[in-house]
């Protein structure tokens, strides 16, 4: 589809001698915030990482802006952040991103945009180390938002975050989905999904269902996301037995 910033077709990965992405097919439409929901050891981080580029697959194709996944061309064109911070401990957040503006080629005004965008103007010049886990996370997700890159994969980027806080990056991705940017979010928490344009729902290395939250609860007849992805594990293992 000429409107998706992601294709992924028959994707299969082997990770630990085990398959843990099972024929995947789905597209990520742009413009529009796309929700990765499942459960634990699911096979999410997986299928990022294959979009990303970063994951060694063992078949099927991954398709990212018109290019295959991993091509030098989609550097600048995406960020990714990834569940377990990679920033530095011992430089402020500052210092941190201004590091990373450099490595990414992002002009440097990005930096002070990119920390108030993530709520972190109180801590600007505080080191990463000494960070509280939500504040580390945003410093994190900081990194991916420099250079305004056209598609965002957050893998899991509210996990330690109170509520305030979570609405207020929720709040964030929309207006960056508003501006044209394509997230791809990745969530345990059943109450985001329905903050999400599109849901793909993954169950062990498969997609259960890849729709809006409104064709999700009338295709399952439940008002709400965490019963109807329920609803669907049941109609799945009813059709296995
Ligand atoms: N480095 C690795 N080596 C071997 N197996 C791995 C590795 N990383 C993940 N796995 C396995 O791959 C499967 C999918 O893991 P993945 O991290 O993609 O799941 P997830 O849905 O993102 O989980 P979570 O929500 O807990 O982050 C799991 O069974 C996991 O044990």
């Amino acid at each position: 589809m000429a409107n998706s910033a992601v294709v992924v077709d028959g994707l299969r990965v082997v990770r630990g001698g085990r398959e843990v992405v099972r024929g995947v097919a789905c597209e990520v439409p742009r413009g529009v915030i796309t929700g990765l929901l499942g459960p634990s050891g699911c096979g999410k981080t997986t299928l990022l990482r294959s979009i990303v580029g970063v994951q060694i697959v063992a078949g099927g194709t991954v398709t990212v802006l018109g290019l295959p996944a991993g091509s030098k061309a989609l550097r600048r064109k995406i960020g990714y952040a990834t569940q377990s911070p990679a920033i530095y401990a011992d430089l402020t957040v500052t210092e941190a991103l201004r590091y990373f503006a450099a490595v990414l080629g992002a002009p440097e005004s990005d930096v002070d945009r990119v920390i108030t965008e993530v709520g972190l103007d109180g801590e600007a010049h505080s080191l990463v180390g000494n960070l509280s886990g939500g504040q580390h996370s945003r410093a994190n997700l900081g990194i991916a938002l420099l250079g305004n890159p056209e598609l965002l994969v957050l893998d899991e980027p509210t996990v330690g975050l109170d509520p305030v806080l979570r609405d207020t990056l929720w709040e964030l991705f929309r207006e960056l989905a508003a501006g044209g940017t394509t997230l791809l979010v990745s969530s345990h928490v059943m109450d985001e999904a329905a903050r999400c344009d599109r849901l793909l729902l993954m169950r062990d290395g498969r997609l259960l269902a890849d729709q809006s939250p409104a064709e999700l609860r009338e295709r399952t007849g439940a008002v709400d996301l965490e019963q109807a992805f329920l609803r669907l594990i049941r109609e799945q293992e009813a059709a296995r037995s």
